[in-house]
């Protein structure tokens, strides 16, 4: 895996002495989409801030393309584009203007190409002589990305792009992200939104309290969400699994009264039948039989209740 970032036991302490980051590694591979879903203030924000060098690390380090942020930091910086969360804009500047002063910023001569193409992509080049304060909130959000593409960055990160945007403008914005992702960008932003992260990302990651508690292949979590739960509760409790259900791996719950079978609703047999009858076979009486199946919704629900206990 060639990793284009790669953040090592990153922490922060705030000055009132808050530690909003605990130890953060992870390793961003070239050309992904990385999701980051967490609660408000499980430290996304601080995570972005940290990695852009806008708040400094209490300690741990980040490379970018094998730049130190720290040590190498306009090497580092360069190659990053950041959209933020909340809209820094001029209010009674140009939309050209201020796009082509980002570019600028980072020591790259002026592109009027590149920046009417990205423009045109996100839909701003009718409104380049408008002031930013002419636009709508949605339009202010798209600045906000033609800004941050300015200087070609290799990484994109998008904080909570599509917070307060409408569905159409949220659709959007998914397709400008998947036509970044096609051009080699690679992009990790973060969400409040699980169906967000179920249709573009690659990898999900989800932080709570300043932990990141999870990285994993979206693809791994959906099959995850294929698994199904049957519960067998019984009219008696039971002590321990009969030896003769060894084979279904189940899991005995609620002070023995229930047995809990998990099953890939994907596979051509689901062992219930098989299950069902092995039960009666044991001698063991039903009560009752539910199934429920996890969602990534529920997986992250409860991987950042576990972690809240
Ligand atoms: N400048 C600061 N001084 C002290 N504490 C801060 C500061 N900035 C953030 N925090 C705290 O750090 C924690 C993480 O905040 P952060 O903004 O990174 O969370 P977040 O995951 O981005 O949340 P949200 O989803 O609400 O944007 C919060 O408890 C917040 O109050």
């Amino acid at each position: 895996m060639t990793a284009i970032l790669s953040i090592k036991d990153l922490r922060k302490s705030y000055a009132d002495g808050f530690e909003a980051l605990k130890g953060v590694s992870l390793d961003i591979r070239e050309g992904e989409i990385l999701a980051l879903l967490g609660p408000n203030g499980a430290g996304k924000t601080t995570l972005i801030s940290t990695v852009c060098g806008i708040t400094t690390p209490t300690s741990g380090s980040v490379t970018v393309g094998g730049h130190d942020t720290q040590t190498e930091y306009r090497a580092a910086r360069s190659m990053i584009g950041l959209v933020p969360q909340e809209i820094v804009l001029e209010p009674f500047e140009k939309v050209l203007n201020t796009v082509r002063f980002s570019r600028g910023l980072f020591g790259y001569r002026p592109d009027n190409a590149r920046i009417e193409q990205i423009l045109r992509k996100l839909s701003l080049w009718d409104k380049r002589k408008n002031a930013i304060k002419e636009l709508s909130g949605g339009m202010k959000r798209r600045v906000l990305i033609a800004k941050a593409l300015a200087h070609e960055p290799k990484i994109l990160f998008l904080d909570e792009p599509t917070a307060g945007v409408d569905v159409e403008l949220r659709k959007d914005m998914w397709d400008i992200v998947a036509e970044l992702k096609q051009s080699g960008v690679t992009i990790i932003l973060t969400t409040h939104y699980i169906e967000e992260a179920e249709a573009i990302a690659d990898r999900v990651g989800v932080i709570n309290r300043g932990e990141l508690l999870l990285v994993q292949d979206k693809d791994k979590l959906m099959a995850q969400m294929g698994q199904k739960q049957i519960e067998v509760t019984l009219t008696e409790p039971i002590s321990e699994i009969p030896a003769s259900l060894a084979q279904h791996g189940l899991t005995l719950n609620g002070n023995g009264l229930t047995l809990v079978y998990t099953y890939d609703t994907n596979a051509e047999r689901t062992g219930i039948t098989k299950l069902l009858n092995d039960v009666a076979q044991a001698g063991l009486v039903l009560r009752d039989v539910q199934t429920r199946q996890s969602s990534l919704e529920e997986i992250f629900v409860t991987l950042v209740s576990g972690d809240a206990a």
